[in-house]
């Protein structure tokens, strides 16, 4: 379905309800620059770490696209386990798993409320920009805890500048895109103050500090359009 949740006027908050649930992949594609390449990209980096019965995590699965595409690609048998609060996602990724025929065990909660234990990989792409910046770096040193000796960390953000001029720019730059993929200035703008306070980007340099300080060995971006950018960090 088509994503036309900010054409009316919105008075409420950015929340990943059943109206965003139900255009959400069409939303994320339209939304994400170079969504597609970027959940490509995560899986072949994630694929070359894998081991036969490696626990996979994907923390704010959504509609479980990611998991369902990682284990279409693996050559190995995965544990796969993907992890969100909200139950319109899970339902449609209940559906999607099924209809692939892809066995994932989905848990519909909060990520500081769920153990990780002996993941080999745990996967989050646009999530971790929703949780608030004390619990967030929590999150991470959790990540790293769960993960096993040399275990990966695949994970997208939406970024900011810290050089303003370049900050501004990225931005102007980012609303072009939305733009060329059908959104109106007028749900542009909507979703900007739906977002306001919701979705709290970091730097790229504040996202590779706060995984080197929760213990990671490494931390590299693996791709980047202007504003967005994966990273993949080792224990
Ligand atoms: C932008 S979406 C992620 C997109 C998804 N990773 C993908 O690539 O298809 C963010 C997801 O995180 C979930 N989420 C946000 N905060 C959460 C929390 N504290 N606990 C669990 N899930 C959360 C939302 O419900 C939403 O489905
Ligand atoms: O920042 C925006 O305006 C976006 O639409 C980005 C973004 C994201 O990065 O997750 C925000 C919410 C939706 O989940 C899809 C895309």
């Amino acid at each position: 379905m088509v994503d036309k949740v900010f054409e009316k006027s919105i008075i409420k908050q950015f929340e990943f309800d059943e109206e965003v649930a139900s255009v959400f992949d069409d939303m994320l594609n339209r939304s994400v620059p170079f969504y597609k390449e970027m959940q490509r990209l995560s899986i072949n980096f994630a694929c070359n770490f894998l081991e036969e019965n490696d626990k996979v995590y994907d923390l704010g699965c959504s509609t479980a696209s990611t998991l369902i595409e990682l284990s279409k690609h693996c050559e190995h048998n995965l544990e796969l386990i993907g992890i969100d609060n909200s139950s319109a996602m899970l339902n449609r990724a209940a559906k999607k798993a099924k209809a692939f025929g892809v066995d994932i065990e989905l848990i519909n909660a909060d990520l500081h409320d769920v153990e990780y234990a002996n993941a080999k990989l745990i996967l989050s792409n646009y999530t971790l920009q929703f949780i608030r910046p004390l619990q967030r770096e929590k999150l991470v040193k959790k990540v790293f805890d769960s993960l096993k000796e040399e275990g990966i960390f695949i994970f997208s953000e939406k970024v900011i500048s810290s050089n303003s001029k370049l900050n501004k720019q990225s931005i102007d730059e980012y609303y072009e895109f939305k733009k060329t993929q059908g959104y109106s200035e007028f749900e542009i703008s909507q979703k900007r103050e739906a977002l306001e306070n919701v979705l709290i980007p970091y730097t790229e340099e504040e996202n590779r500090k706060m995984i080197l300080d929760a213990g990671f060995s490494h931390c590299e971006t693996i791709f980047k359009w202007v504003n967005f950018a994966t990273f993949i960090a080792i224990k």
